[in-house]
């Protein structure tokens, strides 16, 4: 279970809070589905969840695990797909998942298998060879979650995973991200795509100037919105107040 209580951040030149006294809790086996508009604070939370920030005030446990005074095995539970994955671009994807593998220390008997059948998965086999400098954007994105997928996180938490992916690679990320949330795992996703989020999540939680403004299952959003209030979108709009795009 991911479980994190009043977490706020601010950027040092900022006014007003990036993360706003967010609490929340994913149990395992779930999707978790992160929404807001842009600028709302996706980004701020993954990256405190994931370590790469420190919470101005707040705390967070994986199973147990506080990020803060357990840092280590926290962060050996999470894989991580950034919004922007960066690679050292002169090694091919083997050596980089090679690499990863040592970091995490999975075993040699089992990192040859996973990351055939990963990159098999994730239709990526036949260039696991090429030099990283090579690669199309997409093609860097199925990198990414191949590494964050192979030392089989518990949580895996990913920030915008389908930009850049064509329908065929989205499709077989979100059947992957099915698979591994039935397995026992957790998924936490942002995206601005809302009828993945819709296809995909069990939980949904909507982020606005960072205040989690809604947290819960899409039929429960639907039953709190009311009559009338069809599709996530409308609700999404409604409650960010975004308005609807002319
Ligand atoms: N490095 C930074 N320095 C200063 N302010 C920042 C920084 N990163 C983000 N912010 C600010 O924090 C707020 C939240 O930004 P964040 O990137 O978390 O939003 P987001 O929901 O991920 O947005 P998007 O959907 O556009 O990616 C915004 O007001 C943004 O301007």
């Amino acid at each position: 279970m991911l479980e994190c209580k009043h977490l706020y951040k601010r950027y040092g030149n900022q006014k007003k809070n990036a993360v706003d006294d967010l609490s929340l809790t994913i149990e395992s086996g779930r999707i978790f589905g992160f929404l807001g508009p842009n600028g709302a604070g996706k980004s701020t939370t993954i990256k405190m969840l994931v370590g790469l920030l420190k919470p101005d005030q707040g705390t967070i446990q994986f199973d147990g695990k506080n990020s803060k005074t357990d840092a280590l095995s926290y962060k050996q539970s999470i894989g991580y797909v950034p919004d922007e994955p960066v690679f050292y671009e002169r090694m091919t994807a083997l050596e980089h998942l090679t690499f990863i593998a040592d970091i995490y220390e999975v075993e040699q008997k089992v990192r040859k298998a996973r990351i055939d059948e990963l990159s098999k998965t994730l239709l990526l086999s036949d260039a696991l060879s090429d030099q990283i400098s090579s690669y199309s954007h997409g093609m860097k994105q199925k990198l990414s979650v191949i590494a964050a997928l192979l030392p089989s996180p518990k949580l895996l938490i990913l920030d915008e995973p389908m930009v850049g992916l064509d329908p065929k690679a989205s499709y077989i990320l979100k059947q992957l991200l099915k698979s591994y949330a039935q397995a026992g795992n957790t998924v936490f996703f942002s995206t601005h795509v809302l009828e993945v989020a819709q296809q995909l999540c069990d939980t949904l939680g909507i982020i606005k100037e960072g205040r989690l403004l809604y947290c819960g299952t899409f039929e429960q959003l639907q039953a709190d919105a009311g009559e009338g209030t069809e599709n996530l979108e409308q609700l999404f709009l409604e409650l960010t107040d975004e308005g609807t795009p002319s």
